[in-house]
């Protein structure tokens, strides 16, 4: 069924104010959000479910986590799990309601929590530690797509350096399209695209505050592994190379989430794609492979990755290394979600205003695949509503959006 654009209680077409901006459920049937708990889940599960030659025990755990997905409660997580204290915090609002009437944000996280649980992935048997998304990765990171954009790479070698940087920054801002949870339901999608496509373009603003030469710490919390990390990891080789920052650190994820969401497994597989590539490629894995040991590129995979809460409750440790850093560049959807706030803000809040909180001067690099969405000129908005596209949702749209150290008046 095609997915549309979540409206307020009442019906009307735009999200409500910003003092009373409703928090997003998935319990609107039509809505982008009723489509991903209806839709994306059980078919996710029948994907994982095929992927690998599981036993009974597992087959059972995701019939099971199927038919409450569909159709039962929210249940907690068993005592045994290591997490069940933390999860029993977390949901104690949830638990015992349908999985469409929590929070979008909460549901979606707990099914992948749930779903590695059904799949034994943290238990102590043979199935331990198996990423259930590694087939669908590893296919990806083979593919001829990737083959093809790494050796676009020999052709930008020799531009200009701020061309250089440009294009690179859009090819991660681009990549986020290549999403693997996103293509359960919407098919495949080739990143790359025009820069009309950007809905907010803040570019010149973040290149100010990261001007070559200053000897700074950007932190980079990544989102998808393979063809989006790819160009992630490209854009951290411009930045080290030509001193927009002397160290940069990586954030992925402690585990396996929303599919093909970057654990560390994960970038040594693409550290190693990069540097086993002929030309420039091979060059820029070479060089990542050299900042990794001198430090200069560090990972870091902190428990609040996968947290089912927004930004705005972030653990102080965290807090602490992002006021450390000159610039956090966050990527991708699920991240902007947590940034701003899963809400139905009014489209033209700011940006600034919606991220005043956070520890120093953050961008947001992401393709638009949820209803969220802040920081609009009121023409662009109009402009996008004129064109009737599903702009919010299909990852035709991408945005970069930045706020300085002391915000800004947009
Ligand atoms: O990988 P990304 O860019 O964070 O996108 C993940 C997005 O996919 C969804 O799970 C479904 O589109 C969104 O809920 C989520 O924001």
């Amino acid at each position: 069924m095609a997915e549309k654009t979540a409206r307020n209680s009442d019906g009307g077409p735009h999200p409500t104010p910003e003092r009373d901006a409703r928090v997003i459920l998935s319990n609107e049937p039509g809505s982008f959000a009723w489509g991903v708990l209806a839709n994306r889940h059980p078919a996710l599960i029948e994907q994982v479910r095929d992927a690998f030659p599981y036993g009974p025990r597992q087959h059972e755990a995701l019939d099971a986590l199927l038919e409450q997905n569909n159709n039962g409660v929210i249940e907690p997580l068993a005592p045994s799990e290591s997490d069940h204290e933390q999860w029993s915090v977390w949901g104690r609002e949830f638990f015992g309601r349908s999985w469409f009437d929590a929070p979008f944000l909460w549901s979606e996280s707990y099914f992948y929590r749930r779903l590695l649980s059904a799949v034994g992935y943290f238990g102590t048997g043979p199935w331990q530690g198996v990423d259930p998304f590694a087939p669908f990765k590893r296919a990806e990171l083979r593919g001829t797509a990737v083959d093809e954009e790494l050796r676009a790479l020999d052709a930008l070698a020799d531009v200009p350096a701020d061309e250089r940087a440009t294009a690179l920054l859009h090819a991660s801002v681009w990549g986020n399209r290549a999403d693997l949870g996103f293509r359960v339901t919407e098919g495949d999608v080739t990143p790359g695209a025009a820069a009309d496509d950007l809905v907010a373009d803040d570019s010149a603003q973040l290149w100010q505050l990261l001007p070559a030469g200053t000897g700074v710490t950007v932190a980079v919390v990544a989102d998808n592994a393979g063809r989006e990390l790819i160009p992630d990891l490209i854009l951290i080789d411009h930045l080290l190379l030509h001193r927009h920052a002397e160290r940069i650190v990586l954030h992925v994820k402690p585990y396996p989430y929303y599919v093909s969401d970057a654990t560390t497994a994960d970038v040594v597989d693409c550290l190693r794609r990069l540097a086993e590539a002929p030309g420039e490629a091979g060059r820029i894995g070479s060089r990542l492979w050299d900042a990794m040991a001198t430090g200069r590129l560090e990972v870091r995979a902190h428990p609040f990755f996968c947290a089912p809460l927004p930004y705005e409750e972030m653990p102080e440790d965290l807090r602490a290394e992002f006021a450390a850093a000159t610039l956090t560049i966050l990527k991708g959807d699920l991240n902007y979600r947590r940034l701003v706030g899963d809400r139905m803000w009014a489209e033209t809040t700011p940006f600034a205003d919606r991220t005043a909180y956070f520890p120093g001067a953050v961008a947001a690099l992401r393709t638009l695949k949820s209803d969220v969405i802040v920081g609009l000129e009121q023409k662009t908005l109009e402009a996008l509503e004129r064109s009737g596209a599903t702009w919010r949702t299909s990852g035709t749209h991408a945005l970069i959006q930045v706020r300085g150290e002391t915000g800004r008046s947009r």
